[in-house]
């Protein structure tokens, strides 16, 4: 790599962390975005190790992945920058294009399948690139094969001689499994399954990455996959291509069953922990960064008519807006990581057959995936909103950001769905919790509801707004209104099935208290996993400090939002939720300082957030002008011009 030199003509290595001297401020970098980053209180200092006249790009815990970024980013075929201009078709070619060309450098650098370089590469791409899910394949291979199949795929997947799809749902179902209506009829003369789709609503519909058979047609976004159908006509597959880590089938077509009736549904649950920190989150923290730097430079009204205009991040009501996100792209960042090292624990049990964690796992990773898709994809929504009319062009990378999120919310397992498997697990949990002491041998219950069987205060001790900061008192009170709702959705159950319903119909006829209750368990559950994560800063002071406002400002916007849950049995009065109100406001006047440091926390590079809003230098409206030039239609002549106004224009001529 050639070094290049600076405008202050020092030499910066890739990669290096680049160094603003000091003259290149004054025309490269508009003062309100350097205004804030040396305004920042000096808890965000150490956020980062160094910090010359302008913060360098954030080096902490990311100088090891400088070095790929700036590797991905000095290749012309990784640019995205053309993206918004593409049609379906091009965009596909140009994510195949990174596909191809990210593994002749991994193979050239020795980066490795699962290594780190390899992963900051994809971030720094934002996962715009083809053969998803070929990659999901390989995690249902890992996951459900037997170690022989795995020696012998692996390495065919890895090397790409073979791609592969995860061509589960159909056109008639996606959601309901046993819905599904392909068959596998087992040939024991030939030893081979022939694999057929009876009816067309057997037909596979949107895996990608298949052996071409046709495309399911436009889509909200998702340019960079090939969402296709496959039919399958009697198609053979020879018996030990099934993979057989939880179930066989011997050569005479004996079934031989080896885990759970779910082991065999490992995989949704290995791709829906590993979405959340791989592409739903950093999403969202994007759109944090874009929104948060453009409030800053966008200066509109005044405050007061004397002053001069305001950056609207001055306005109470923006802060309203973003810093929520904000607070909820940290909250998940430390959830996601220790339902990580959770799943991680359960997964290794799981393979060798230990399914006493898969209950829970099924629970946290459902429950996880359904609340942070959806709330990343209404949060990404806001910072949109909040970048006004150049929120609305592409060019601001905000849309795309919003459109990739809303599949979130159902690839994967449709969120209301995965959040009713969560309320099956709380009234199971419940239950466990009401049996007399001496009936069945007490389990445990699982960590994640402890709650539910730890004794519960009827009342919100708070006094005054500051008792709102008390992490204990807000984690309560959250463990208060999840442990109601679920007693209570319970209960409607119980009350229709002892008046006679079935218990599906009972079922059915609760399942919006059910969906209640779920969303109170995760969001009591992130509110709790915050709070852990910031006693493990105890030596941190200063970084801790600043991300306690932020914890705070999640737990209250949450109790401010649902403050009905609140109120509903007296556990909070009126004049309580006006405290914590209170302390709500005065957080967003604390945070303002730090918001645009911890934006750049996140680190993400301008090409990596590929938007004329959200540059680190800030320079948004030459980019925004200077982008716009790239438009097709400010290349190219308009053929709207000719065939129609030209004509329009002239016709009043032929009136005369
Ligand atoms: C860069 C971008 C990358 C993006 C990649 C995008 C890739 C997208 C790929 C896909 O979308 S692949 C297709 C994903 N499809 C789904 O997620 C389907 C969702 N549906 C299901 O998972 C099941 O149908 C559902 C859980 C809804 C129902 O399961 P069942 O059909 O077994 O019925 P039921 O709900 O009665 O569950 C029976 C038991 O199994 C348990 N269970 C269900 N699923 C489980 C699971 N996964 N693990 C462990 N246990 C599970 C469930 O808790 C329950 O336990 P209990 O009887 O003890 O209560
Ligand atoms: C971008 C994208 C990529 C995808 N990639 C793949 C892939 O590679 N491979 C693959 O196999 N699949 C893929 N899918 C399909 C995806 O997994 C399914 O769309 C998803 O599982 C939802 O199922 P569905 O489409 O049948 O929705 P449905 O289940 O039909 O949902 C429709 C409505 O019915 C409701 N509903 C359904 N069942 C219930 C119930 N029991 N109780 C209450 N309400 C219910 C839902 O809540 C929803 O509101 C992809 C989807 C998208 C959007």
């Amino acid at each position: 790599m050639q070094e290049e030199k600076e405008e202050g003509g020092e030499l910066r290595k890739p990669g290096q962390a680049e160094r603003w001297p000091s003259r290149a401020l004054h025309f490269c970098v508009p003062a309100p975005l350097w205004e804030e980053r040396r305004a920042g209180p000096q808890a965000c200092e150490r956020l980062w190790p160094t910090a010359g006249e302008r913060p360098a790009r954030p080096t902490v815990q990311t100088q090891d992945r400088g070095e790929p970024e700036s590797i991905i980013h000095s290749y012309p075929e990784f640019s995205r920058k053309d993206n918004y201009f593409m049609t379906q078709n091009e965009r596909y070619k140009a994510a195949m294009r990174r596909a191809f060309h990210i593994r002749l450098i991994a193979q050239r650098l020795g980066w490795l399948e699962d290594g780190r370089e390899l992963g900051y590469a994809y971030r720094a791409l934002s996962g715009d690139v083809a053969l998803n899910i070929h990659r999901v394949f390989l995690k249902a291979l890992r996951s459900l094969g037997s170690e022989e199949q795995i020696a012998k795929w692996d390495p065919l997947c890895k090397n790409i001689q073979i791609i592969a799809t995860y061509a589960q749902t159909e056109l008639g179902h996606g959601t309901y499994l046993q819905g599904l209506e392909t068959e596998a009829t087992y040939d024991a003369a030939t030893q081979e399954f022939v694999i057929h789709s009876p009816t067309l609503t057997a037909t596979k519909w949107w895996p990608g990455d298949r052996i071409i058979v046709g495309d399911i047609g436009p889509k909200m976004d998702f340019d960079q996959m090939d969402n296709g159908f496959l039919r399958l006509n009697h198609v053979r597959v020879p018996r030990e291509n099934m993979l057989s880590r939880f179930a066989q089938v011997l050569p005479d077509g004996t079934y031989i069953k080896l885990g759970t009736a779910q082991s065999n549904y490992l995989p949704m649950v290995v791709v829906r922990v590993e979405l959340l920190l791989g592409e739903v989150l950093p999403t969202l923290q994007k759109a944090c960064v874009i929104a948060t730097r453009y409030s800053v430079i966008r200066r509109q009204s005044q405050l007061r008519p004397s002053d001069p205009e305001a950056k609207v991040l001055d306005y109470q009501t923006q802060q309203q807006k973003l810093f929520p996100q904000l607070a909820i792209s940290y909250a998940f960042h430390f959830l996601a990581v220790s339902l990580l090292e959770f799943f991680q624990h359960a997964y290794t049990a799981i393979l060798n057959r230990d399914f006493s964690l898969l209950p829970e796992l099924h629970a946290l990773s459902t429950g996880m995936k359904a609340m942070m898709s959806e709330f990343c994809t209404q949060g990404a929504e806001m910072c949109r909103r909040a970048c006004g009319g150049h929120g609305y062009s592409k060019l601001s990378g905000l849309p795309s950001l919003v459109t990739k999120l809303s599949a979130s919310c159902t690839y994967e397992g449709e969120n209301t769905v995965l959040y009713l498997q969560v309320a099956r697990f709380l009234v199971k949990s419940y239950l466990q919790t009401q049996m007399s002491p001496g009936s069945t041998p007490q389990r445990s219950l699982p960590p994640s509801v402890g709650y539910l069987a730890t004794p519960d205060l009827a009342r919100c001790p708070a006094q005054r707004a500051a008792d709102f900061l008390c992490p204990e008192l807000y984690t309560t009170a959250w463990a208060h209104v999840a442990a109601r709702l679920i007693k209570d959705s319970v209960h409607h159950l119980q009350t229709l099935t002892q008046s006679g319903a079935d218990q599906h119909e009972a079922w059915n006829q609760t399942t919006v208290i059910h969906l209640q209750a779920a969303k109170a368990h995760c969001y009591y559950v992130t509110v709790k996993g915050f709070t852990e994560a910031l006693e493990k800063l105890e030596n941190e002071s200063a970084i801790q400090q600043v991300l306690k406002r932020l914890c705070d400002l999640h737990a209250i916007h949450g109790i401010l939002t649902n403050s009905g849950d609140f109120l509903h049995d007296a556990f909070l009065s009126g004049a309580q939720v006006d405290m914590a109100r209170t302390a709500y406001l005065d957080l967003l006047r604390l945070i303002r300082k730090d918001a645009i440091l911890l934006t750049d926390a996140f680190d993400f590079t301008d090409e990596c957030l590929n938007s004329a809003l959200g540059c680190y230098d800030g320079n948004v409206y030459e980019r925004l002008f200077q982008w716009a030039q790239k438009s097709p239609t400010n290349t190219q002549e308009n053929p709207a011009y000719e065939e129609y106004i030209r004509p329009l224009l002239q016709s009043w001529r032929s009136k005369l």
